[in-house]
């Protein structure tokens, strides 16, 4: 009997490495009780754990050793993949720099393209590179199996990632590329959005499935947007991403973009983000830095909503706890409808949970996290709350370039997915309030999300199945329904090479040997 969640996720582990399909039965018939064990919040503790709980390699590990090589390792793999989630461990969930052991986030988020979207589990690769680590603790842990060296430069990282793009496109040309969990993923989102079919989920992903629920959000608060008014609390990947793209709703909503803009007041882990600070800001916080503060900085996050007065409190801060009673009471006290998004992961990091957030709010709050919390009754009432996590979005943007065979994800595939997202929700969910749909029934809204980001390339022009367009919606849905994988319907035994990383040999299970002995995942006897 598995009784904690992390022996329940090994179980699963070894699940999906013996019976593939049967893992996905269970998954698809059971998504709301077995994502939090396969996804945030237990991930989040596996790959704190990784080191010590591996038993069975997955995905590929790609070396700073390996420079040079990228192509040839590539070949080593023996399916044809359509999808890659690729991440350098640099910030896994809220939990810091975790090397190799974030290969988990790769592994789990591409469990989510397969269960939510029906990408068929031979077409993933799950990629984590290699890269050094600046967490000394892992690097000096003798079952750590990634290279003991600091964290390479970010003029190396790019060189790295500048091979890998290439050997990534000329290995699979229709390839997907999604970037998971960089500590500074901008460089690259710029470099490469419009050269390669990539996206980054944490700045864009985050950023759709939060305004996919906010335009609900706003809905029921019954404010109109010109009059809302943020704070931020984390001005990091996702905080800014999300914020970027609430700036294009409210522009599409009437308000001007400079006004727009001025709607936000970010808070990071040096104060309010203004332009008179005194530090040198980070390039991707200059747009909302504030000029208006005369001089004035940062004393509190209670003192900031006394001067702000905001409608929106959103959390991206990876400070668990940060959102208090003090903090909570006032917001309600300012607003009848609060809308409290308290989005970091893994659940301990979540700026409250939300029993916190419906007891000091009096029930009245609008509320999203990024992991998920119980519903809970309250005044005789049962209270749900909705789980703004990029999991509703990803998978449909994937799927849609895939079926789309987009050349580039555009922004407007991006906005796309979050617009769709938002209409998503069934009659029922939405007279009960909800701003997000029941994610029992993902595998339906990601059709929806599929459907509305390939309209979205189509408009681009950068959809290469030309024979989409003319398709009517109702028929685009059922050839998206049509080529999603069954895991009903699948009698093919599948199989998962896997390599593993460089290492150091020490690990009673690793071979350290980087790519040479590509295994296989249900036959690994020999390692
Ligand atoms: N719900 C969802 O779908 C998603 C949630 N996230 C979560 O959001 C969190 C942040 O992710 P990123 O923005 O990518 O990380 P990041 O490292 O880029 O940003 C973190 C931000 O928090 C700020 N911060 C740190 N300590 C603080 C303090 N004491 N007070 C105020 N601000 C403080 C930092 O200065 C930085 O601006 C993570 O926990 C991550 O798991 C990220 C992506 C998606
Ligand atoms: C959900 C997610 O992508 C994150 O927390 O980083
Ligand atoms: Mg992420």
């Amino acid at each position: 009997m598995k009784t904690t969640p992390i022996e329940k996720f090994q179980y699963l582990v070894h699940l999906r490495a013996t019976n593939v399909h049967l893992f996905y039965r269970l998954l698809s018939e059971n998504v709301k009780e077995l994502t939090p064990l396969i996804y945030t919040p237990t991930v989040g503790e596996a790959c704190v754990r990784w080191h010590e709980i591996w038993t069975q390699p997955e995905g590929m590990y790609l070396s700073w050793n390996d420079r040079g090589h990228l192509r040839e390792i590539l070949d080593n793999w023996p399916h044809d993949v359509e999808i890659t989630v690729l991440t350098d461990g640099s910030r896994i969930l809220g939990l810091g720099d975790l090397g190799v052991n974030g290969m988990g986030i790769p592994v789990g988020k591409l469990a989510l393209y397969t269960a939510c979207a029906g990408i068929r589990p031979s077409g993933t690769l799950p990629l984590t590179l290699d890269l050094g680590t600046n967490n000394e603790t892992l690097r000096n842990d003798p079952l750590y199996m990634g290279s003991r060296m600091p964290k390479v430069s970010a003029a190396e990282e790019k060189e790295f990632l500048d091979e890998l793009m290439t050997a990534l496109t000329d290995k699979w040309p229709s390839i997907v590329i999604q970037f998971e969990d960089f500590k500074n993923p901008f460089p690259a989102l710029e470099r490469y959005q419009d050269k390669y079919c990539m996206f980054n989920d944490d700045v864009q992903g985050t950023g759709a499935v939060i305004v996919g629920g906010f335009i609900n959000a706003v809905r029921a608060s019954g404010v109109p947007a010109k009059d809302h008014r943020a704070i931020f609390l984390g001005a990091g990947s996702a905080g800014v991403g999300v914020a970027k793209q609430i700036v294009e709703f409210f522009i599409k909503e009437g308000v001007s973009e400079e006004e727009a803009r001025k709607k936000f007041w970010f808070v990071d882990s040096n104060g309010l983000v203004t332009l008179d600070r005194g530090d040198k800001l980070a390039e991707h916080k200059v747009y909302f830095a504030r000029d208006d503060n005369n001089g004035r900085q940062y004393q509190s996050l209670s003192r900031l909503i006394d001067f702000v007065q905001p409608t929106i409190l959103m959390g991206l801060s990876t400070i668990g706890g940060a959102f208090n009673k003090d903090i909570l009471q006032k917001m309600a006290k300012l607003n009848d409808r609060p809308i409290i998004f308290p989005l970091s992961n893994p659940s301990s990091k979540s700026e409250c949970n939300f029993e916190e957030a419906v007891h000091n709010t009096e029930g009245r709050c609008l509320f999203a996290s990024g992991s998920p919390f119980p519903s809970l009754e309250y005044n005789g009432k049962l209270l749900t709350p909705g789980q703004g996590n990029n999991m509703y979005v990803f998978p449909g943007i994937g799927l849609a370039a895939i079926i789309s065979k987009a050349t580039s994800i555009t922004q407007d595939m991006i906005y796309a997915s979050a617009e769709a997202l938002s209409t998503s929700l069934n009659k029922q969910e939405t007279a009960d309030g909800w701003l997000y749909p029941d994610i029992r029934r993902i595998r339906e809204v990601s059709v929806v999300v599929t459907r509305g980001v390939i309209r979205a390339a189509q408009k681009n022009g950068v959809d290469r199945a030309v024979e989409l367009r003319e398709m009517s919606d109702d028929h685009l849905d059922q050839y998206i329904k049509e080529r999603m994988y069954d895991p009903f319907n699948e009698t093919e035994k599948t199989t998962y090479p896997v390599t593993q990383p460089a290492g150091n040999g020490h690990h009673p299970f690793a071979n350290g040997n980087g790519v040479e002995h590509v295994t296989n995942g249900l036959n690994n006897a020999h390692l």
